[in-house]
């Protein structure tokens, strides 16, 4: 099998160490595919490995082929590609707002997956939306799950729940990230170490993750069972409430899913602006 993987930034990178760790025994070849020949320093020096900065020639030597560039680069990309017999290949796309019947009608393919991933991963613990053309050749269906799942979790869901899926797991790690950081720092405010703080956080939410993810019940139970009459966290969610959080939070969520639409509408021609 060849797997060609065009885009090697943050997720074709990923892609790239996951795939090539986990399937170099099988995997016949990894071809990666820079217009940066630094983003594929790494990977040079490895017999499994062919780098080049011609996605064409990629394209021509791989079974299968990841499209990872940002959407912006999209156009540029199908049409240096478009040459290409992709009857016997298959395309996997990561690129935001990019659909499935664009990508097909670009290369004349019929065999084209749209994947949003999300960056854990890096360490396997992704979540990854998955949808496939209907004219995906099934038999090969298996293989294109058999390459995700060392990246995480595999949810199909439907080519209209991308610009949702792409708010909540695509960019929802980077909300976390800006909670984790706000929540360190008030540990530091409260002088902890900034160790101290760290630890404590990371592991109050694991756990609290890890015990709605084993219990079942909905957040709000237990957040009720810590909420002592007259205790301190009544105080803070009485500050949280006043302060909007809930209403903040969904509308960040809305905002970055209205965003994921309008990309979308743009790449499709449906939007000038
Ligand atoms: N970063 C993230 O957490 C996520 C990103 N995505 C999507 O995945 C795609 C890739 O994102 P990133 O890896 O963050 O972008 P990136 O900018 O880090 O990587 C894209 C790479 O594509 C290369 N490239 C662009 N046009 C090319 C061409 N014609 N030929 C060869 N190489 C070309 C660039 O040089 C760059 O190294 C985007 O569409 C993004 O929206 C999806 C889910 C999560
Ligand atoms: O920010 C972006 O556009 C991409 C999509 C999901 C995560 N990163």
């Amino acid at each position: 099998m060849r797997i060609g993987i065009i885009g090697v930034g943050n997720i074709g990178s990923i892609l790239a160490r996951k795939i090539h760790n986990r399937f170099s025994m099988d995997v016949g070849m990894l071809f990666l595919c820079d217009r940066f020949p630094e983003k594929l320093r790494d990977f040079a020096d490895n017999d499994k490995v062919k780098i080049s900065d011609d996605p064409e020639k990629v394209c021509e030597q791989s079974d299968v082929i990841f499209l990872a560039v940002k959407p912006q680069d999209a156009d540029n990309l199908l049409s240096q590609i478009a040459s290409i017999d992709f009857s016997e290949k298959a395309v996997v796309s990561t690129m935001t707002g990019i659909s499935v019947s664009t990508i097909q009608k670009a290369l004349d393919a019929k065999n084209v997956a749209r994947i949003m991933p999300n960056i854990p991963i890096d360490i396997g613990k992704g979540v990854i939306a998955l949808y496939f053309s209907d004219s995906f050749e099934k038999a090969r269906r298996e293989l294109i799950l058999k390459l995700l799942d060392p990246l995480g979790t595999v949810i199909t869901v439907n080519e209209k729940d991308f610009p949702a899926v792409t708010a909540l797991s695509g960019s929802g790690p980077a909300f976390i990230f800006v909670i984790i950081e706000a929540l360190i720092d008030v540990g530091l405010k409260m002088g902890l170490s900034y160790d101290t703080s760290r630890a404590l956080i990371l592991d109050m939410i694991l756990g609290s993750v890890e015990l709605l993810k084993v219990k079942g019940n909905h957040p709000g139970e237990f957040r009720h069972i810590v909420t002592s009459p007259g205790g301190t966290t009544i105080e803070g969610i009485y500050s949280l409430e006043r302060e909007g959080l809930r209403g903040t939070i969904m509308k960040v969520l809305f905002d970055t899913y209205s965003r994921a639409i309008d990309i979308s509408k743009k790449a499709s021609g449906v939007d000038n602006t």
